[in-house]
């Protein structure tokens, strides 16, 4: 494989901006690859995927490399030439890479792989506490967390069935196949941007990880009613439940940031989804006005997000200890609030895209044992384990609120 300099800088100033600016590793890849426009996909792509493992495998190659944060260039070029040696990929004899033996790097890698946390290149508090929480199961999760996420699309049945959905992109050479047991659900066979697709701009589909496709289902919803989905952001769950509604009853799409509704109108409009009024949530009289009123609620929680270091690998950088008492709390707290919203007789789902216990069946026993929680019963949970299923973690919880 020959490398292309200009490739190689454009992967080098994404980590930069990543691993010393603490960008968002998407949003970084979105700006760099708009550096060039005459990168085709190839080109593109090597960049997205060399940035990501090199992003995922930061602890191990830095490791490797005997290199540290703050990254200066000359010590991004060395994490580069680890994980090309890796891929026995012949690093190339330019000035900036400074030239590290190849019978070295493998001698390290095989050393330091005899140990989990540079294996598995993850901090040794997340390490800790997901052993802590997980027990042996936790091996199996972390190393499933490290595989890249395959990419999952819904099928918006407002517009297109699967089927027919699987036609059309296979119509622009985008090869995909039906996933069993996700009904809406059309995975792609090979990495492709689809955005840039005529089938998108027309709203046929949204890409959306097949563990979170499960979510709005789980909410047993009829197009006969009303639905708070509480915690909506930009709606990955809020046009699924439109399109599971038929575009029929009513959806009211809250969140604390305004701007996360606006891309969400955004997204229902392409969708043709009609059935969904926003609401920012700037006092509690928005959520407030709306107790006893909901035949369904859905609190998609805000999380650590530990189920999705497939996808967002720079999590293992980013989350902090501190952040997951933080987080755990706030759940608490909406959970105590958001199910007043739940009329009597009606149902709500608990959901988040985290595999660790505090935040997910923990959180829910917790809940059940208070005052609030007592008008409640749980009907099912299910533990979506990155491990068995290939996608994002997640958990879900049905309650109904006793009649
Ligand atoms: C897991 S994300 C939701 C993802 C979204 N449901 C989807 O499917 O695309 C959690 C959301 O909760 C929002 N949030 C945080 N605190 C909140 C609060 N007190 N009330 C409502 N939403 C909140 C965040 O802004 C974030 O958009």
């Amino acid at each position: 494989m020959k490398l292309h300099r200009n490739l190689v800088f454009a992967a080098v100033d994404a980590l930069n901006l990543i691993f010393n600016e603490e960008k968002q590793a998407d949003k970084v890849l979105r700006e760099v690859l708009k550096f060039d426009k005459r990168w085709g996909a190839r080109d593109r792509g090597f960049i997205a995927e060399t940035v990501y493992d090199i992003v995922r495998w930061k602890r191990l190659y830095s490791e490797i490399a005997e290199v540290k944060a703050p990254y200066s260039r000359p010590n991004l070029f060395r994490l580069f030439a680890v994980w090309a040696t890796l891929r026995g990929i012949e690093v190339p004899d330019w000035k900036q890479i400074e030239p590290i033996p190849s019978r070295r790097i493998k001698g390290r890698f095989d050393e330091l792989s005899k140990i989990r946390k540079y294996r598995e290149s993850i901090p040794d508090w997340m390490d800790t506490m997901g052993e802590k929480a997980l027990g042996k199961q936790w091996d199996k999760e972390l190393a499933a967390l490290n595989t890249q996420a395959p990419v999952v699309l819904r099928a918006n049945t407002l517009k297109t069935t699967p089927k027919d959905l699987r036609n059309a992109l296979a119509d622009q050479d985008i090869d995909t196949k039906l996933v069993d047991a996700y009904p809406d659900a059309v995975e792609l066979l090979e990495r492709k941007n689809v955005f840039t697709s005529e089938v998108f701009k027309k709203g046929f589909f949204e890409v959306q990880d097949a563990s979170s496709q499960r979510v709005a289902r789980f909410l047993d919803v009829k197009p006969t009613m009303r639905v708070v989905d509480a915690c909506a952001g930009a709606g990955g769950k809020t046009l699924h439940l439109a399109a599971l509604m038929e575009n029929k009853g009513q959806i009211i799409a809250m969140d604390i940031y305004e701007g996360k509704l606006k891309e969400l109108k955004r997204r229902a409009k392409r969708a043709g989804a009609h059935n969904i009024e926003t609401r920012v949530i700037d006092t509690t009289k928005v959520f407030k006005k709306l107790y006893g009123k909901a035949d369904r609620v859905l609190i998609d929680a805000p999380c650590t997000g530990l189920g999705t270091i497939k996808r967002s690998p720079d999590l293992k950088w980013k989350l902090q200890p501190d952040f997951v008492q933080k987080v755990i709390d706030r759940q608490a707290e909406l959970l105590q609030s958001y199910s007043k919203i739940v009329k009597p007789g009606g149902k709500m789902v608990y959901a988040t895209c985290s595999i660790l216990p505090q935040e997910n069946q923990e959180q829910i026993k917790s809940f059940l044992a208070t005052e609030e929680g007592a008008h409640f019963s749980l009907e099912k949970d299910e533990k979506i384990s990155p491990a068995k299923t290939g996608y994002d973690g997640f958990y879900m919880a049905l309650l109904s609120r006793k009649a």
